[in-house]
């Protein structure tokens, strides 16, 4: 008997573009969502838009509530939930970076309410994605949450963020070239179920971003574009497969270590750029295809060393040498390196220099 089914959850409204900030409101009109909304933001993306997208709402005769938060935490998205309940809200609108529509996503999984994303940078494909992560005892990967029903990115607000948060998303873009490969390899090795359309839109993804390169520079506002367009498409990806495995493989784990080993130091996507680099060469060696990514991260100004990163040398090998245990997600780290091949895979790719 056939017993397949498949159920993909996707943004209604997707509005991209130069001060498309007060379109919020009629993106949410248009969700037919009841009640009054609770704005969840972060400190600065309050003054950059979450002030705004309040005034609108009460302009529009709407009589929203909002949260500031300054921690990507449980206690915040239960403060969140507590608020929720209390003003009786409708739904939840994330206003920010990937902290506040984190939390924002997760508390709407718990409460069941629609969630809209408005991204005030363009630092990783949380912006766009169903998946939350909140940091956990050891824990730093995603888990499934609400994903949005509309997504509205202002790029005149996004072009002015600090533009280490537009590489950072670049980056994460790229990774997908290496969280394919892991994803094919686990199917061919442990058959693990690879959906075609969701790793080839990855891919092609991370292609066409490599391709715009050339728009994507600082103070040019269509990078913002280009960027935001390529994370609605990674987490559009990551919605056809119903988990994180079109953008997410051993470059990702390697990074959720360092967040653990090295917590605040980078960025998520400017680490999983530099793990990018590390496990392509474990995929090809010497063949060419890990320069190509090194080189595309280099060309958009994004890290591709330790030093670069800030890290050093004996958390890259740390992360190197447990990445794999960190869930059960097989890559091909497979059952883990040890250190002096990771010693060697490192100096190698010249992510960090030889004693
Ligand atoms: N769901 C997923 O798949 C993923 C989620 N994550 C999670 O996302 C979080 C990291 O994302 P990130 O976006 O870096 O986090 P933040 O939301 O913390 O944003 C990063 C910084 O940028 C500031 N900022 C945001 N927008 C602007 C702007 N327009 N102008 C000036 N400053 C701005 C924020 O200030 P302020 O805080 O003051 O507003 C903050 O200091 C972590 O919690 C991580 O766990 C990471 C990867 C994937
Ligand atoms: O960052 C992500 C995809 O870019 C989410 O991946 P994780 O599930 O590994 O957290
Ligand atoms: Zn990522």
């Amino acid at each position: 008997m056939f017993d397949k089914t498949t159920w993909i959850r996707l943004p209604r409204n997707v509005v991209v573009g130069h001060g498309v900030l007060p379109q919020t409101t009629e993106a949410i009109a248009e969700l037919h969502l009841a009640g009054d909304p609770l704005v969840v933001t972060s400190p600065t993306a309050r003054e950059v838009a979450g002030e705004r997208v309040v005034d609108d709402f009460v302009a529009n005769g709407m009589e929203p509530a909002t949260v500031v938060v300054e921690q990507a935490s449980f206690e915040a998205v239960e403060r969140v939930i507590e608020t929720a309940r209390a003003e009786e809200a409708g739904f939840l609108v994330g206003v920010g970076g990937g902290k506040p529509i984190d939390i924002a996503k997760m508390a709407s999984d718990s409460l069941d309410m629609g969630f809209v994303s408005v991204p005030t940078a363009a630092s990783h494909d949380g912006i766009v994605s169903g998946r939350g992560s909140v940091p956990e005892g050891d824990s730093r990967h995603s888990v499934a949450a609400e994903p949005p029903l509309a997504v509205v990115a202002d790029t005149e607000i996004i072009a002015d963020a600090p533009w280490e948060l537009t590489t950072a998303g670049c980056a994460d873009i790229i990774s997908n070239y290496t969280a394919v490969r892991d994803w094919q390899l686990a199917h061919r090795l442990q058959n693990v179920e690879y959906s075609e359309y969701a790793g080839a839109l990855s891919q092609m993804t991370a292609e066409m971003l490599v391709d715009n390169a050339d728009s994507i520079k600082q103070g040019l506002e269509e990078s913002a574009w280009v960027v935001v367009k390529a994370l609605v498409s990674s987490g559009v990806a990551m919605s056809i497969a119903g988990s994180s495995r079109p953008a997410s493989g051993a470059e990702h784990l390697f990074s959720h270590q360092l967040d653990r080993i090295a917590p605040g130091t980078a960025l998520h996507g400017h680490q999983v750029g530099v793990g990018s680099i590390l496990t392509e060469y474990l995929h090809s060696g010497e063949a060419g295809r890990w320069t190509n990514i090194r080189d595309a991260l280099a060309g958009l100004g994004a890290p591709t060393t330790a030093a670069e990163l800030g890290i050093d040398d004996a958390a890259i090998i740390e992360a190197l040498t447990s990445a794999h245990e960190i869930r059960d997600r097989y890559t091909i780290l497979g059952n883990g390196m040890n250190e002096s091949a990771a010693r060697e895979l490192a100096t190698a790719t010249g992510v960090i220099d030889r004693a």
